[in-house]
């Protein structure tokens, strides 16, 4: 999977610009605030339809304009491939691939393979559960058509059963036959995303262990352990169990939107045991471990964007996780950092052939 070439409009900071790529390993070089995170963001766009770091859509748009557009041309099987994402303002996204505009966003996620490693990323050990969910069905959902549309279903019905709860409330009333379709829906979809969640992380959780020694090069034991309602029973039994507690709460307390990753070292929760440095290369190891299952799963090597990554580790950790990609098989590379001098050492080390882009 490789970009071609990258043309902006009005795109956050960026009023018109045009990126020719190399082939291999790209570098957006300047001081803070130039747009460096912007200009991988708006790749991110070309292959998700949406930012990784502002989820507000309008607020992609330039200040004081109307619409943006992100084109990318991409070489992906040996085929061109045209991917346009816009946006105007009081109207809905449209996403294009070779002119011809989705009907539904979702069937594009997993046709640009990507990963990205970011700062931000520290949001999945301190946030909530749902970053770690989103995290897990954006991997997935690359790789499985049918794993995404059962989760669109299931969000679907959950909401539906959510609203019913909330009109029993509102008007003192209760039906229990429209409350069991809901559950048997429910029930369904959610055997499935158990099924696949637990799948996945059994190919998963061995090549994250991998990446992580081979990133911190230490003795702790690190470990992935997937939390959910549905190890205990079944989720039709769990919803008539928990009945009360939903009608009070009027909403469904249990359910695979439930579900949760907890991530260890040496048995204890990283959030609180892991030092700065150990969180990050768990961090890392975790969004390799995507680039490698993605590309087992689709035979195509990932898009990979590292941003800001010279900030946070030394020198000799970045030309470890550039070159562990290099090793087996090289997809595209594209890094953010403020200095061009840092980039160009470490890069020039591995490659020859890279572009530096001073923005
Ligand atoms: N919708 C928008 N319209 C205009 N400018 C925007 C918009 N959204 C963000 N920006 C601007 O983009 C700039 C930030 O760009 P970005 O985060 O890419 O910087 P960076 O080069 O990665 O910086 P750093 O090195 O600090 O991470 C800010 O100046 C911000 O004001």
């Amino acid at each position: 999977m490789i970009l071609n070439t990258l043309s902006l409009v009005n795109y956050k900071n960026f009023e018109s610009q045009v990126f020719d790529f190399d082939a291999k390993i790209n570098c957006f070089v300047g001081a803070n605030g130039v747009g460096k995170t912007n200009a991988l963001d708006a790749i991110y766009h070309l292959a998700f339809g949406k930012s990784y770091f502002n989820p507000i859509a309008l607020q992609n748009i330039k200040h004081d304009t109307e619409f943006f557009v992100v084109d990318g041309n991409f070489t992906k099987l040996e085929r061109t491939e045209r991917i346009v994402v816009s946006l105007k303002r009081g109207q809905k996204k449209i996403i294009k691939r070779n002119g011809k505009a989705y009907e539904k966003f979702s069937d594009h996620i997993g046709f640009i393979p990507l990963v990205i490693i970011s700062p931000a990323d520290r949001d999945l050990i301190i946030e909530g559960s749902d970053t770690r969910r989103k995290f897990i069905d954006s991997v997935i959902s690359q790789s499985d058509k049918t794993y995404l549309s059962a989760l669109i279903s299931y969000n679907k019905v959950l909401s539906q059963r959510n609203a019913l709860l909330k009109y029993f409330a509102l008007n003192n009333t209760f039906n229990g036959d429209t409350l069991a379709i809901y559950n048997e829906q429910l029930n369904a979809y959610a055997s499935e995303i158990f099924k696949k969640r637990e799948e996945f992380l059994k190919i998963f959780i061995p090549i994250f262990k991998e990446r992580y020694e081979a990133i911190s090069q230490s003795k702790e034991v690190i470990d992935l352990k997937y939390k959910s309602d549905l190890f205990e029973r079944e989720l039709i039994d769990l919803l008539q169990s928990n009945l009360n507690k939903d009608k009070a709460l009027q909403y469904t307390s249990v359910g695979t939107h439930k579900d949760d990753l907890v991530f260890l070292i040496d048995d204890f929760p990283i959030k609180k045991f892991g030092s700065q440095g150990q969180q990050k290369s768990f961090l890392i190891a975790l969004k390799l471990a995507q680039f490698d299952f993605i590309k087992q799963q689709s035979g195509v090597a990932p898009i990979l964007l590292l941003d800001d990554i010279f900030d946070k580790l030394d020198e000799n950790r970045v030309a470890q996780i550039i070159s562990l990609v290099d090793d087996e098989h090289f997809g595209q590379i594209f890094i953010s950092d403020t200095h061009a001098d840092r980039t160009e050492n470490v890069v020039k080390q591995i490659h020859q052939s890279y572009k530096l882009f001073k923005l």
